[in-house]
This record gives structure tokens, sequence and C-alpha cells, in this order.
């Protein structure tokens, strides 16, 4: 748990837990000792703390936190121990230094960094603050305005912009533990009265007070909700307004009521469940562990709308070579100057700046209308039109021309990737990647598999979508497939609430107020109201394929509400035209103001319809949106659609805004409770019996029957399957 060794007069301690030295009682309990044994041999002059295989520590054992052992105040004691040694102890950070790693650091009286190095309090993110003392040492050693952007949000710096803060005193190329051993036996002696953070006064501020208040509100605005990054600013606060000792007291308090807080349970989870979902396998037995990938050096994309720009300026971020092609010279020089456009605004962004990025040479993204260029692609991801003559067309013409062995990958938001691949010869090389918009900026890519799908193919996809810095989440076939499939009742519950009284201004605030980045309707109009009308005509739901007499508010004996349809016959498409659900400045504006037209029109829709108008309250509109697309998820684990219910809830979070302090969908049931869920859904399905989204999915009226297990013992209820948390 950590190596006791010794060079010369510098005691060695070295911290080991692969693969990062997370912090259990073990190590804290080893590092303890190393620290009294150095401390009670004469001839140990200077102490080095170091992590094993080149990576310091990652923090805390996060596991730890939900375990019943007290371990909270374990850490900060061995910090200051660490800072009272009378003999100089040094760091050397290698890898990662994270949270109660980069605290046991700032115990040490120097820091001697690898320039590779990352550094970070990222507790925040796991809905806690970093408890052993990093809140009050932090601010002393680099200034408040600097420690509180780091607690606040957790990110990891490298160790060049940590030299400059001054959290490290030097960094090296080479041999980082030979330099803090160098550095350890040259500050023997030397006072150590400077070096310890506790007796350092913060760096003072001239306008302390307004810059705290301004700094308030930037992180109560960034939190929408969640918990821990004000209660960070709390503590750092402290730092600023307490001596060191009660700073650490208000530190202790607040990370109790975080410790205690369902948000941290919710955010750990979410962590786990991020990599739980890499670890991938399907009904057919394909899996992670045997599969695969082949080596992709060179890309296209087809088709450079909305969707195909978003993913040329990924692949080019990647570093992969890429041709990107359209139909005709018009959209092709459309589509050039919109992903030129992007990519001038990503290298901005970007240290390395545009000409790292490379994008202006041809041999790294070649523009064309010539589907011969992509004869010698690795990987081909098509973009058009949502239509499936089309979609089949393109697949057909790519087995011919592309070479054998390269992947072909669909950008369909719902269609049947079986019947996308029966137009290739090589169904095995089909799988589907369903980006989300913007799609360089969303996190998530939706990896779909076929019947015939290889697992080298999803093998494939996965480590696509590593290169590319998203979340991979392997599902089956079917309409919709997770995503936008839980997506539909969601809405549709939305829409209904609209025939029944609500407005869409109310039912988006419900929903933005539980932490939804935006409410169904400020959604719709962004995504585009058009996109979703030509799906119910191809479906054959509206327009001129509807049989004639079919009634306006069902389909096949289901209640249908046909109110999206009439905005968009009215051109009512959202953001793109400058009216939808709400009425924008311009075509393209991006604020949202309530519509008085929208208003009156819905008043006259329920008088034709003889629709009674009632009052819908809060919890109405929250459950019945929320719970009809758990019910979905429901469904959908129990077709082996996804093999866990960790993989939804990292669909919801990385790709349609869910909160992540709510843990995703699925966990968000287990905290509400699942006999609570089925009740509610029992209840508004006897209301609304032509409604098949409320009616409880056997797999949950299953498992509460089963007397609610907990969410990591679901998917045995199911078969052999079981969820990886
Ligand atoms: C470090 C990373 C950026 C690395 O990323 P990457 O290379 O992509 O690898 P991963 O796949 O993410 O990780 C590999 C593997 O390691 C697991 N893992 C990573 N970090 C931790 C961790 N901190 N704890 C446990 N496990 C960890 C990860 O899950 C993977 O395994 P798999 O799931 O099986 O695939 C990235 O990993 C990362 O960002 N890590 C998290 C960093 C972080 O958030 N650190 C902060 C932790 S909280 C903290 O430090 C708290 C405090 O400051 C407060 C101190 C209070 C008191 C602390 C007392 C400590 C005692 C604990 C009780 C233990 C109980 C006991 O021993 O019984
Ligand atoms: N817009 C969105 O938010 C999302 C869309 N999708 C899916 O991505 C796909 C593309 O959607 P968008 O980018 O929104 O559409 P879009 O309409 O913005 O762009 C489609 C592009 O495909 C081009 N194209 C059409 N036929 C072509 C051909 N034969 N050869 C080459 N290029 C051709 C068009 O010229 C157009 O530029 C669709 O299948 C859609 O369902 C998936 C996720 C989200």
């Amino acid at each position: 748990m950590a190596q006791y060794a010794r060079s010369s007069a510098v005691a060695v301690i070295r911290l080991c837990n692969p693969p990062l030295n997370a912090l259990s009682l073990a190590v804290l309990q080893a590092l303890e000792d190393g620290l009294k044994k150095a401390d009670a041999d004469p001839s140990v002059k200077a102490v080095m703390i170091c992590g094993e295989n080149r990576k310091f520590s990652a923090g805390a054992d996060i596991r730890g936190f939900s375990s019943p052992k007290r371990h909270e105040g374990a850490l900060g004691p061995i910090v200051s121990l660490i800072e009272s040694s009378e003999k100089p102890v040094v760091a050397a950070i290698e890898g990662v230094a994270l949270g109660g790693g980069l605290e046991v650091a700032l115990g040490c009286h120097y820091r001697i960094a690898h320039v590779k190095a990352q550094m970070g309090l990222p507790e925040v993110t796991i809905g806690l603050l970093p408890g052993a003392e990093g809140t009050q040492r932090l601010p002393r050693l680099i200034g408040l305005p600097a420690a509180l952007d780091m607690i606040t949000t957790g990110k990891h710096i490298p160790a060049t912009e940590a030299l400059k803060l001054g959290l490290v005193d030097e960094i090296v190329e080479e041999n980082t533990i030979e330099a803090a051993i160098r550095l350890a036996n040259k500050v023997i002696g030397q006072p150590l009265g400077p070096r310890r953070l506790s007796l350092k006064p913060i760096p003072r501020l001239p306008n302390m007070e307004a810059f705290l208040r301004e700094a308030l509100v930037k992180v109560k605005k960034q939190a929408r909700g969640c918990l821990a990054p004000e209660l960070c600013f709390q503590a750092v606060r402290a730092a600023a307004e307490r001596p060191f000792a009660e700073g650490v007291r208000r530190e202790r308090e607040l990370f109790q009521v975080l410790l205690t807080s369902g948000q941290a349970r919710a955010l750990q989870y979410a962590f786990f469940a991020e990599r739980a979902v890499r670890r991938w396998d399907t009904p057919s037995g394909a899996s992670w562990s045997s599969a695969a990938p082949q080596p992709v050096r060179k890309a296209a994309v087809i088709g450079l709308g909305t969707m195909g720009r978003g993913i040329v300026t990924s692949l080019v971020k990647a570093n992969i070579p890429l041709v990107a092609l359209e139909q005709d010279l018009e959209y092709l020089n459309k589509g050039r100057k919109a992903v030129m456009l992007l990519l001038e605004r990503e290298a901005m962004k970007m240290e390395r700046g545009a000409q790292a990025l490379d994008f202006h040479n041809p041999a790294r993204l070649q523009f064309t209308v010539d589907f011969d260029l992509l004869h010698d692609v690795d990987l081909v991801i098509e973009a058009v039109f949502e239509n499936m003559a089309l979609k089949k067309e393109i697949f057909h013409k790519l087995s011919k021309i592309c070479k054998p062995g390269a992947l072909l990958c669909t950008n369909t938001s719902a269609l049947n990737i079986d019947e996308i691949a029966s137009a290739t010869s090589c169904p095995q090389q089909v799988i589907g990647t369903h980006f989300f918009s913007p799609a360089h900026v969303m996190r998530l890519l939706e990896i779909i598999y076929g019947r015939h799908t290889s697992p080298t193919a999803i093998a494939t996809a996965m480590q696509l979508a590593k290169a590319l810095k998203k979340v991979g989440v392997v599902v089956g076939n079917c309409f919709g497939f997770v995503g936008n499939r839980m997506m539909f009742p969601y809405v549709q519950q939305a829409v209904f609430l609209l025939e029944e009284g609500s407005r869409p201004e109310a039912v988006d605030q419900v929903l933005e107020d539980f932490g939804f980045k935006l409410g169904p309707f400020r959604m719709s109009d962004l995504a585009g109201l058009d996109v979703g009308w030509r799906s119910r005509k191809d479906q054959g739901l509206t327009g001129p394929s509807l049989p004639a007499g079919t009634p306006a508010r069902q389909r096949q004996g289901q209640r249908y509400s046909p109110l999206p349809d009439l905005l968009c016959e009215q051109g009512r498409f959202g953001q793109k035209t400058g009216k939808g659900w709400y009425q924008y400045e311009r075509a393209g504006g991006r604020t949202a103001t309530p519509d008085p037209w929208l208003h009156s029109f819905l008043s006259h829709y329920r008088d034709t319809h003889h629709i009674k108008t009632r009052f819908i309250d809060q919890e109405e509109i929250l459950e019945r949106c929320l719970f009809s697309l758990i019910n979905e998820g429901f469904a959908i684990l129990a077709e082996g659609i996804a093999s866990g219910p960790e993989h939804l809830d990292v669909i919801y979070i990385n790709g349609y805004g869910w909160p992540k302090h709510r843990g995703g969908p699925m966990f968000y049931a287990s905290t509400v409770g699942l006999p609570r869920v089925l009740a509610k859904l029992q209840k508004y399905s006897e209301v609304h019996p032509d409604v098949p989204g409320l009616r409880p999915s056997a797999f949950l009226k299953k498992l509460v029957a089963a007397g609610n297990p907990p969410i990591k013992e679901w998917m045995s209820y199911l078969s052999q399957q079981s969820s990886k948390l």
C-alpha cells in the first residue's frame, strides 16, 4: 500500500494502489507509518513522497465514500502531519495528483512535477469538496481567484500552468524521482516555516468583498441546482475570512453536508457508470474483452449539414485525415464555409492554435463531390437527410467503392441499421454512430450494432469515440435506439399537457427547475420541429398518406396530438424560422419568448376539440414527463437493447442535458423508489388509458414485486446478465 525505502539521507515513501494509487484507508495507514518511521530515524534528513507506476495519486478511493467505515477525518490529519514534519518533505508528482492526492502534495514543503503531470481538485465533480484541508491550503499558495476557479470547477491543469500559478516549485522533463531526491538533499537544514502553507496568509485582493460577491453569482449560475460548487465556494471563502484552524473546521462541516447529500451519491454513480459502459457486450456474446479495433488512418464524412459539419470538426480535432463529401458543388461550398468557420473557432480556443490543427492542408482535409475519392478510407460516417431510400442508395454505393474492411457508419437518429446494412454486400461492417448536436461539442456517441455488425466494427467505433474524446455507449437496434426512444414518450406527454391546459413555458420551467439544460419545448425549437414532422410523415402518422377519416387526435386507437404538425404547417419550425413553440427575435434567433399567438392558437385548438382545460400542477408535469421516459427505459432493458441501467443514464447525462447530480433517469427512479414510480404510472394510466407510454412496463412491475432491489441488481431479475457497476 506504500513502500518505504532509502536513498542515502532521504526516506522515499511510494504510494502503491494500482492503477492510480487511490488513497484507501490502507494506503493512508502505510503513509502515516512511513512518515513516523522517517521521523523517528535520526539518519533520515529529508522525505520524498511519490507514487507507484509514475502516477502520484488520483485522490481518495471514491468507492470508499459509500462504505460504512468512517473515513472522513482520515486524510486531513495526515496532511497536517506531513506539513509539521521537522524534516523537509518533497512531493514528486508524476501522472496525476488529484483530489486527496494533491492535498497530500500541498502538505509537503516542496513540489516538483513532471512536465506531463496533471493536477486538480476535482471533488466538486463527484459532489464533494477537497475535505483534507485543500480548500484552506490552495488559496494560501496560489491566491484566491485561481484557487476558487480550480476548486469550484474541478478542472485539471497541466504542470506548465501549475508552475505559472506557483502550485509547483519546479517542473522536469526527465526523471522526476531523481530530481525530487536531489531537491530533498539540497534543502536539508533550511528553515521550514515559510514552506508550511497553513502558516501563510492568503494574498489579499484590493476588492475582496466585490470579488467574492461576483464569484458567488457565477458559481451559482453554473451550478444549476448542484450543491457542491456553492459549498466549495463557501469553504474557500472561509479560508479568506478565518484563521486556518477555523477554516478547516468549516471545511469539515461542509464536507459532511455534501457527503451525506444524495447528490454526491448520484455523481459518484455517474463517474463509475461512465467507466462501466466502456466494458460493452452484446446478447450474442461479443465483448470488449475479446474484440480488437482496427486502425482508422483516414476517414470520410458524407453530408455537410448540421451534423456533418460538427462531425468533420471532431475528426479534424482528433487529428484524423479525412475527405468531406457533398451532393453537389453548391452544397459543398456552403458546407466547406461552415466547417472552416467552426474549425477557426475551435483553433482559437485551443492552446496550440490554428496551425497545429492543420485543416488548410488538403492532405488532411479534402472537400469533394466525387465518391471515388473514398476508395482508400478506413471509415465513413454518413450524415445525409434522414431518409431510408437515400441512406440505402448511399450505402449501396459505399460497399462498392470502399476498400474491403472499411467501416460504414450511419448517423441516423432512428432508422433501422439492419435495413441500411441490407443495401451493402458487407453488413458486418455497417454500424450506427449517432452523434448529438452540436456534434463537435456534445460528448455522447450512441453506437448501434445491427444483426450482422461484427465485434471488430463495434470495437472500432468505441475506439473512435475515445479518439474524439466522446463517451461511446453500445446499444441495440430499435426505432430511436435508446436516447430518442426514451425521448418520444417524454415529449409526447409534454404536448398532451398543452392540450389539457398547460403552456410551453410552464412545462419547460418545471423541467429546467429539475435541472435539464432545456425543457422539451425549448429543446424542440432548437432541434427544429420539421425534423420530427418529416419522420411522422414517413411513418404515415400525418401528411398526405394519412387515410381519409382518421380521427384528428387518434392513431391506431392510441391518443395522438396533431399540435406539432399544425405548427409545422404554419411554417413554425422553431429557432430556424424565428417561430415555433416560442417566438424569437428573428429567424435563427436564440432568445425564446412566450408567444401570445401560440396561447390563442392553443385556446382555439382546445375549443375545436372540446377539450376541457384544467390547471396542471408542477408535480403532474414532472411525473408524467419523467416517469414515461423512465418507463420506456425499463422496456428497453427488458428487450436487451441496452445491457444495464448505467447505459441509459450515461446516454441521458451526456446527450440530453439530464442533470448529472441526479445520476441519470434510471438512477433517479431508484432514488424516488420503484414502488412510487409504478404507483404514479398506474394512476396516470388509469386516467389516460389510450396512452401506452403511461402503461407500466412489465419489468418495472417485476422489480417492484421483487421488493425494489438496488439498481446494481436490476439486471439479475431479467436473466443471467448483471449490471457492471
Ligand atoms: C485520474 C483519471 C483522470 C484517470 O483517467 P483514465 O486514465 O481515463 O482512467 P480511468 O478509467 O478513469 O481510471 C482507471 C480506473 O481507476 C479507477 N479510479 C480512478 N480514480 C479513482 C479514485 N479516486 N478512486 C477509486 N477508483 C478510481 C476508475 O474507476 C477506473 O477503474 P474502473 O472503474 O474499474 O474502470 C480519472 O480516473 C479520474 O478523474 N479519477 C477521479 C479523480 C477524483 O475525482 N479524485 C478525487 C477523489 S475524492 C478525494 O480525493 C476526496 C477528498 O479530497 C476529501 C478527503 C476526505 C478524506 C479521504 C479519506 C480517504 C479514505 C477513503 C476510504 C477508503 C475506504 C477503504 O479503504 O475501505
Ligand atoms: N440535426 C440533428 O440534431 C441530428 C440529426 N441526426 C441525423 O443526422 C443526419 C443528418 O442530419 P442533419 O445534419 O440535421 O441534416 P441536414 O439537412 O442539415 O444535412 C444533410 C446534408 O446531407 C447532404 N446530402 C443529401 N444527400 C446527399 C448525397 N446524396 N450525397 C452527399 N450529401 C448529401 C445535404 O446536401 C445536406 O447538406 C440525419 O440522418 C439526422 O436524422 C442525428 C442526430 C442529431
